[in-house]
């Protein structure tokens, strides 16, 4: 639990490492003919339930000095895939787990279990892995087949990363999908990855008469890469700009990339319309100026924003809307109704229809307590919404930041924000 003021973070913060790039430069270094040096400057629950998997997998991982070591080791009789509560680590590694390994305990926690599989089980069953039951803890046993695979779009774009990311060690593989691709920006960022790894992925855009593909081809494997850099992370880079464009005090990002293809480099956008400025220098990012117009927001391209941006329409006099998002059910909570409860249970005013949310802003709210629900990126909500309440905010669940940002609250102070841990 932390309590949070009105006190203003603002100033220069450097960035952390993008968790999504994290992932998949691990996973192909795992999986390469050599061994990679990563650069990595702070870790997560995430990235280490990757790195413990890997490890569960046979690779040597050492994470010193800001540099994880990864050298592929022989895979063992028995894998073990341990998830912990990170979706991205169960769907990537299960298909690439299954590429290399015949026989894979997996084991989940917190509402992992209960996020959507299926549509990958099914895919790998047809392709010669058997499940002990359908929902972790279970044993995969068989070794994944290569060939033509068909996945729907519209549930997690982590099922084709996971699929992409085994295909080099199972042949020739084309992944087809059979809805709208949603999220699509993630594959983008794992066939990026890849390619920095070695592996070219062919893509097939879709049209009227032609599903969108990816295929690997024949013989593709990847290779070590040294002093790989990750790029600093979007999703967690939105909580200082949002912060910046709620009380018009700057803050400036460093080592940020104004080029990345990761889905939430969109939420410069986002500012930009609300009103603020964004300006680069080099590396650096800036956002100055007090957000002043609604947002009107398409979610499927950008799902795990809509925490922070709920807390930057509460600033904003008027109704900003974000649309598309019965995806946010499906991750570590139905993040629809627990951003309209937050909203709500400070004071705010929220219109939910269907998949779609409403934020009527005022500029300000009361404060009071907030349940994060186990969901790191409401714990980054509640604390922007303290930005603009009367009274403080206690925030419960708020130890669940540790999925993604350990070190948050200690930069939130250090810029003159006020959390503290209760
Ligand atoms: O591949 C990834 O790294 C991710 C993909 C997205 O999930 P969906 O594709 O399920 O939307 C995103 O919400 C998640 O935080 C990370
Ligand atoms: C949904 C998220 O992660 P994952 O799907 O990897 O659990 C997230 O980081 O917001």
């Amino acid at each position: 639990m932390h309590s949070v003021t009105n006190a203003i973070p603002t100033g220069t913060i450097a960035s952390i490492p993008a968790k999504a790039h994290a992932h998949r430069a691990l996973i192909c270094a795992a999986l390469a003919n050599s061994p990679s040096t990563i650069l990595l400057s702070r870790t997560s629950k995430d990235i280490d339930a990757t790195m413990d998997s890997l490890r569960g997998l046979g690779a040597h991982v050492i994470y010193k000095n800001n540099i994880v070591t990864v050298t592929p080791g022989p895979v063992p009789a028995k894998g073990n895939v341990v998830p912990h509560e990170s979706g991205t680590t169960l769907r990537l590694l299960l298909p690439v787990a299954a590429s290399i390994c015949n026989d894979v305990d997996v084991d989940a926690k917190g509402r992992l279990p209960d996020r959507p599989l299926e549509p990958m089980l099914g895919e790998m069953k047809a392709h010669g892995v058997t499940f002990s039951q359908d929902k972790p803890p279970f044993t995969m046993t068989g070794r994944l087949q290569g060939g033509n695979f068909s996945m729907v779009g519209d549930v997690s774009s982590q099922f084709f990363s996971g699929l992409l990311l085994a295909a080099p060690q199972i042949g020739l593989s084309t992944i087809t999908s059979t809805t709208p691709l949603q999220s699509s920006d993630y594959v983008t960022l794992t066939t990026e990855t890849m390619r920095d790894f070695g592996v070219e992925v062919e893509h097939t855009l879709p049209d009227a008469n032609i599903n969108e593909a990816f295929t690997v081809p024949f013989g593709a494997s990847f290779i070590g890469r040294d002093n790989y850099q990750i790029e600093g992370d979007w999703s967690n880079a939105a909580i200082w700009m949002v912060a910046a464009g709620m009380t018009g005090k700057p803050i400036t990002i460093t080592g940020m990339n104004k080029n990345s293809v990761q889905a939430d480099r969109r939420i410069m956008q986002v500012m930009i319309d609300a009103g603020c400025d964004v300006a680069w220098d080099g590396m650096n990012v800036t956002v100055t100026g007090r957000a002043s117009k609604p947002i009107h927001v398409d979610l499927e391209q950008m799902p795990d924003m809509l925490p922070v941006m709920a807390a930057l329409a509460c600033s904003i006099s008027g109704e900003s809307s974000f649309i598309k998002g019965a995806r946010l059910r499906l991750k570590e909570s139905d993040r629809l109704v627990a951003v309209a409860n937050l909203v709500r249970d400070l004071g705010g005013t929220v219109r939910e229809d269907g998949d779609d949310l409403y934020i009527i802003g005022s500029g300000i709210l009361k404060g009071g307590q907030g349940d994060c629900v186990n969901d790191h990126r409401l714990v980054m909500a509640g604390t922007l919404m303290a930005l603009i309440s009367e009274n403080p905010v206690t925030l419960k669940d708020s130890e669940a930041i540790t999925k993604s940002y350990p070190d948050f609250f200690e930069d939130w102070n250090l810029l003159g924000g006020n959390a503290q841990p209760l």
